[in-house]
């Protein structure tokens, strides 16, 4: 094996000298770039696009700088292939031989799914573990059946790459997730390469790798359909803050930037949505009623006026009052609505019809026959209903001139405007759903479908911001204004190149302290890199890049159509939120993961169908993963009973190991807890060494028990939008979905049980955490499903 080792570093040392070669290459263009002169704006506009994808490019050499080479594979036929997280090729041999093979080509696909039943034309694999640039182990699996009994014994349980997938699921949790690209087991490997097109659902009990395999199937994608995706983005959808900050190195590490990640929360432009609010608002606010509520709430906004409205103008220094009747104004008012058009866009039609009528009344106040024109223009434009025969049609003293003259002067009309705005009022999304939460009238006249009771819910002062089920309806609310028109242009580019300057400048400054920690500091090249590259001036500079990622420009569009869309923990998003993820794929190519046992969310999904129904009634595959690499088998028991309790038809994940280690429970005196669970936290910080403690409560204890550890232990960090990276975390089981921890420890789980109607799902989620160990501490009697 040492021989083996040696040759498959000299191997890896090829391959790294290839790397620090075009590394070097594009650093040395990179300097040049930014020191050429051009003075024509599009001479600037080229050198920083050129400047960009330069960026770009050693950006990727250095995010596959560890792991570069994983594997290998010797076919039956003698061809033996490397495989790694980029593609390289011996370009100076002339004929494109590939030294390295990415792991997402057609070609490395055996390496995943070759066993010993279906060798795949592979006669042996190799697992190639490195520390840095080192190789430190080789794991290998002989696949030929002639001398598959040799190494039957690793792949009785249909695993790929045993030992490095076990020292990899085994390793302590360091806060951030890592990606899987050396294990990726068959079952996952066929949901990341399914095709593009349409709606894939990935159902799989907690561990079973959803999250990680939604992140390769980005990174494939991408590969796969570059031009397609890179012009039209893809989007991923994760439940939080935390959610996204932990999962935020898995695809920079697979060499892949240009995806939007954002909560649901982050999907209206302009708007952070960061308020919180209680469960049941949040749930109604995701009905789908909701809809039928905007709505009403918009045609309240078209007002009826009961009474005639004066409408006093200034006619050259005279002062002239015309008036509106009902009748007239609910004419214009239909006349804009039969448009179908959205508020916004059918104003100027209900602007000009108002403009018109008293045009016709200003010209008769002058004396003249006002409606020749004006019904005859209404005649001929078909709407004969309203003058029934054409003998209405009188003559007109006044030229068309005159009457236009009257007509454009009482557009600009101050009084005139003011009375269409009172009519049909110019709205943005934020000013129509915070007027509708700021008034009782107004949800009452919107909402009869609601009760009392959650109608004063929903009430709310204007001030103090957003909630993220509120952005479904800010969009929804967008939508009826607006259609798919961008909120507004100067906006969408203002908030584009916000975006864009915020991201290039930390990007940027972020290579360049990467690439220069694996260089020679002196190098002439890197100097000039960094010079032209300064802080200072690095985002001003990027106010003239042309060259800006779709990912960038969808975060700042709200009309943007994503090629592809992919929600992780998707049984929590309300049928409100489906309506907007929805509108923003138009084709339907999207991945959807999650595990309906786990709806914690009161608005969530019951089933997939319920979700995707209404929008490709059954054209959608499922597909499922079995196996649990996260939660050793004993704890996994304990979870099972709990899952029973939610749905007993539902088997919970095979666990890919034992550890060895029981789960322990301890029924401690109301007093002692906190002692007990400060103790309890420094017995597991003892055992698990660098690895994460994570202190899973009943949300109304965070804050006091949250409190009470951090002041005890140093390094806790508490609550929302915490950083993982810390040893210990205290959450409630909301925010710890989909997080993971090498020790958890539960505390009081009767109260979570009861805690909400959705109780056990949260119970199953919490006790589906660890990946080693697992302590409860209650003061309540355990769960009856609690069976230790
Ligand atoms: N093939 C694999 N090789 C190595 N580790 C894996 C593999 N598949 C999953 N894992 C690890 O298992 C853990 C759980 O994965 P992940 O968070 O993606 O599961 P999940 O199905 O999304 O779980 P949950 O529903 O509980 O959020 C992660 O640490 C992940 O890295």
């Amino acid at each position: 094996m040492s021989n083996d080792v040696e040759l498959e570093q000299e191997h890896l040392d090829l391959l790294y000298g290839h790397l620090d070669d075009l590394r070097e290459r594009a650093t040395a263009r990179l300097g040049q770039t930014r020191k050429e002169r051009g003075s024509t704006h599009q001479a600037m506009s080229e050198r920083d696009s050129m400047s960009a994808m330069l960026i770009d490019q050693i950006e990727r050499y250095n995010a596959v700088e560890h792991g570069l080479c994983f594997g290998r594979i010797d076919g039956l036929d003698g061809v033996v292939r490397y495989i790694g997280r980029i593609g390289l090729f011996d370009e100076k041999s002339g004929d494109h031989v590939p030294l390295l093979t990415d792991w997402r080509a057609p070609a490395a696909r055996p390496f995943y799914l070759a066993t010993a039943a279906s060798p795949e034309g592979v006669r042996r694999r190799r697992h190639i573990r490195t520390r840095g640039r080192k190789v430190t182990d080789l794991d290998d699996e002989v696949l030929d059946l002639d001398i598959a009994n040799v190494t039957a014994g690793r792949t009785l349980s249909g695993l790929a790459g045993e030992a490095t997938l076990l020292a990899a699921v085994n390793a302590r949790r360091t806060g951030r997730m890592s990606d899987i690209v050396e294990t990726i087991q068959a079952e996952q490997d066929v949901v990341i390469r399914t095709d593009l097109s349409g709606a894939l659902v990935v159902q799989g009990g907690p561990g079973t790798g959803k999250t990680a395999v939604a992140l390769h199937r980005a990174a494939y994608l991408l590969y796969t359909f570059r031009e397609i995706l890179e012009t039209r983005a893809v989007l991923i959808v994760g439940p939080n803050d935390t959610f996204l900050r932990y999962i935020s190195q898995v695809l920079p590490s697979l060499a892949e930037t240009g995806v939007l990640l954002c909560t649901v929360g982050d999907l209206f432009p302009g708007v952070t949505a960061r308020r919180e609010e209680p469960a049941a608002v949040a749930e109604i606010k995701g009905r789908k009623i909701m809809v039928d509520v905007l709505r009403k709430a918009l045609d309240d906004r078209q007002r009826q006026p009961t009474k005639r409205i004066p409408i006093e103008i200034d006619r050259q220094g005279n002062r002239e009052t015309l008036y509106l009747e009902p009748g007239e104004a609910k004419r214009a008012r239909n006349l804009a609505r039969a448009t179908k058009k959205p508020h916004n866009v059918a104003r100027p039609i209900f602007e000009k019809e108002i403009v018109a009528v008293l045009t016709g009344k200003l010209t008769e106040k002058l004396g003249d026959d006002p409606f020749a024109d004006i019904t005859r223009a209404a005649f001929e434009s078909g709407r004969k209903d309203e003058y029934a025969n054409t003998e209405d049609i009188g003559d007109n003293v006044l030229d068309q001139a005159d009457v236009e003259e009257i007509r454009k002067s009482l557009a600009k009309e101050p009084e005139v405007l003011a009375v269409c705005d009172w009519l049909w009022p110019v709205l943005t999304a934020q000013q129509l759903v915070a007027a509708l939460y700021a008034s009782p009238d107004r949800l009452e006249s919107a909402a009869p479908q609601l009760t009392a009771g959650e109608r004063a819910a929903l009430r709310r002062e204007p001030r103090g911001g957003w909630t993220p089920a509120d952005v479904p309806l800010l969009d929804e609310a967008a939508e009826l204004l607006d259609g798919d028109k961008p909120v507004s242009d100067e906006f969408v580019i203002e908030e584009r190149e916000r975006l864009a300057r915020r991201e290039y400048a930390e990007g940027a400054l972020e290579i360049l302290k990467g690439s220069r920690s694996l260089d020679d500091e002196e190098d002439p090249e890197y100097l000039s890199a960094t010079d032209l590259l300064d802080a200072a001036d690095l985002g001003e500079r990027q106010r003239t890049i042309s060259f800006v990622t779709a990912a960038q420009r969808a975060a700042a569009d709200r009309s943007w159509a994503f090629g592809h869309v992919i929600v992780d923990e998707a049984q929590e998003l309300s049928p409100m939120a489906w309506r907007l993820l929805m509108r923003r794929c138009p084709s339907r190519s999207m991945t959807l993961v999650g595990d309906v046992a786990q709806t914690g969310d009161l608005s969530g999904a019951p089933s997939w169908d319920s979700i995707l129904s209404p929008y490709v009634a059954d054209r959608w595959r499922l597909a499922e993963l079995t196996v649990n690499y996260r939660t050793p088998s004993e704890i996994m028991a304990v979870a099972g009973h709990v899952l029973a309790t939610i749905d007993p038809t539902m088997s919970p994940p095979r666990s890919v190991r034992d550890t060895g280690v029981p789960p322990w429970a301890e029924r401690v005196d109301a007093d002692k807890l906190v002692d007990r669970l400060v103790d309890a936290i420094r017995a597991e910080t003892a055992v698990v060494g660098d690895g994460r403690v994570g202190v899973l409560v009943p949300a109304e204890r965070v804050a006091t028990l949250g409190a009470a550890v951090a002041s005890a232990i140093e390094g806790t960090a508490v609550g929302a939008g915490v950083d993982l990276v810390s040893p210990v975390v205290v959450l409630t089981v909301k925010q710890a979905k989909g997080l993971e921890f090498d020790s958890v420890l539960l505390v009081e789980p009767a109260e979570i049980l009861d805690g909400s109607p959705r109780g056990a799902s949260d119970l199953y989620v919490a006790l589906t955490r660890a990946t080693q160990r697992l302590g409860i501490l209650h003061t309540a009697p355990l769960p009856e499903a609690v069976k230790i």
